[in-house]
């Protein structure tokens, strides 16, 4: 007999704006409680993962942004979730810890590793700080695609 799993995806924003990446500390559940993470939420039903991207950053920050591009991989959260990550631009507002978060940060390139991030999104981190290093040592008009 084969037994069917669903995996959930988690979108996890890498929202960036004049160079630098939001960072948000989580409040509950208690093992991830005051630790950095990058805003998002669980897909839902019919969901794209740029919908849910969205959806979430407006429910939880207040803010509209447009989702970008993929960070490519895939990181296991716990049994049956996993993390994907997105780049997205701010279009309106000023990101407030409205749910689910206590603090906010824009971390500006070569310094998004002085917060404690949860372990499985470090890889992604790791990518979107290389991208916004890239962009701040670059002087063409033209930006990197998928950055802000
Ligand atoms: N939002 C977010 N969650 C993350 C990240 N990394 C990570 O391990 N997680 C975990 C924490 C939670 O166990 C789970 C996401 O839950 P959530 O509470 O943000 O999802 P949600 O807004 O859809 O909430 P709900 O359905 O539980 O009400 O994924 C991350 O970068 N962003």
């Amino acid at each position: 007999m084969r037994t069917m799993t669903t995996v959930r995806v988690v979108v996890g924003g890498a929202l960036c704006h004049e160079g630098r990446l939001l960072a948000a500390r989580r409040i509950s559940p208690a093992e991830v409680a005051g630790r950095w993470e990058l805003p998002g939420g669980k897909l839902e039903p019919g969901e794209s993962a740029p919908q849910a991207l969205v959806r979430e950053l407006r429910e939880e920050l207040g803010v509209e942004t447009e989702a970008l591009e993929r960070v490519p991989g895939e990181w296991p959260i716990k049994p049956g979730y996993v993390l994907q990550v997105w780049t997205a631009r701010l279009l309106a507002g000023e990101p407030r810890p409205l749910q689910d978060h206590d603090a906010l940060r824009w971390l500006a390139p070569g310094r998004t590793g002085e917060v404690d991030w949860l372990d499985q999104d470090r890889p992604a981190v790791a990518a979107v700080a290389r991208m916004l290093e890239a962009e701040a040592g670059d002087d063409s008009p033209t930006p990197i695609p998928g950055m802000c």
